[in-house]
């Protein structure tokens, strides 16, 4: 058997073009979702991350600013930053790209965001608000990670979902998220005993630990489904997840690629926030 690839960039391309209508609308309204992004030093990759979100926010109609800081910005500049635009009545989302340089604490930083701005869902409020299933703004990877599922039809209740890894971005949320769909969920990290075994058993396998192919194959049960979140730059410069695709796909129903899997679908979770951030503000409801 080989497995299904399910094509994120196609789905994400799909997607931006349902929001692009939806931004019409509220243009028509006199309201246009504003994004304003943070970054915080020159990390090729995160710039790359930043400006792509700044174009794909306009090619939809999104106003987006990204304010780029040096590496030398201190902890209490960001702050202030941040403050000023929670009070910015034209801003309606910020974003403060990860990681951020080891001399700003991340928590702090991510709880000055307002929550009613808070369009990547780490704040503790949004965070709180997920778990007990109340409407928030949902982490935009893992929100992908479920976008790309029920767009394939592929049911999650009473399945064994098993999630290797345990960040704020992807594994923590998640788990949670597909728990909240009533999988039956394990989270496995480098402490984890068996870990092979229990991996076996996933019937939705999520990996997240930026280890380049560290899944082969044998990890993998017949018909399971595979989700790499994985996006490792080797020394050549190409982009490799954390999945073996060849072995994996041999095993699995659905399998994500990676480039063209789950990232893409982030930026386009992010859009979706945003502007679902707009129309909370303004009290709106569209036709989606
Ligand atoms: N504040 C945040 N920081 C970070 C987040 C986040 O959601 N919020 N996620 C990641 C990085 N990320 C977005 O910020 C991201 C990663 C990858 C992609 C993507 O489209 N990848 C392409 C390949 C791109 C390439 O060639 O390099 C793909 O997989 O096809 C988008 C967004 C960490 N920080």
């Amino acid at each position: 058997m080989s497995a299904e690839i399910i094509n994120g960039r196609e789905l994400a391309d799909e997607l931006r073009e349902r929001m692009k209508e939806d931004v019409e609308q509220l243009s028509e309204q006199g309201i246009v979702p504003n994004l304003t992004v943070i970054i915080v030093g020159e990390d090729p990759a995160s710039l790359s991350y930043v400006r792509g979100k700044k174009r794909a926010s306009h090619k939809i109609g999104i106003h987006s600013d990204l304010i780029e800081l040096p590496e030398t910005t201190s902890h209490q500049e960001l702050l202030h930053l941040i403050q000023q635009l929670n009070s910015n009545d034209e801003v309606h989302g910020i974003l403060v790209q990860l990681p951020l340089p080891a001399h700003i604490n991340e928590d702090e930083v991510i709880e000055t965001i307002s929550p009613d701005k808070d369009v990547d869902g780490f704040h503790p409020i949004s965070i709180g608000r997920m778990m007990a299933q109340k409407d928030t703004f949902l982490p935009c990877t893992p929100l992908g990670i479920l976008t790309m599922l029920d767009e394939k039809n592929i049911d999650i209740e009473g399945k064994h979902a098993v999630v290797l890894g345990r960040s704020r971005i992807v594994g923590k949320p998640i788990g949670q998220m597909l728990l909240n769909r009533n999988a039956t969920v394990t989270y496995c990290h480098s402490r984890t005993k068996d870990l092979a075994d229990v991996l076996r058993q996933a019937d939705i396998l999520i990996v997240a630990i930026g280890k380049p192919a560290f899944i082969t194959g044998e990890h993998v049960k017949k018909g399971a489904v595979v989700i790499d979140v994985g996006i490792n730059r080797l020394e050549d410069g190409t982009l490799t997840g954390d999945v073996d695709f060849e072995s994996a796909s041999e095993q699995a129903a659905y399998i994500t690629p990676v480039p063209k899997g789950v990232g893409p679908m982030t930026i386009t979770m992010l859009l979706q926030n945003t502007i679902k951030a707009a129309k909370l503000k303004n009290q709106v409801t569209t036709r989606s």
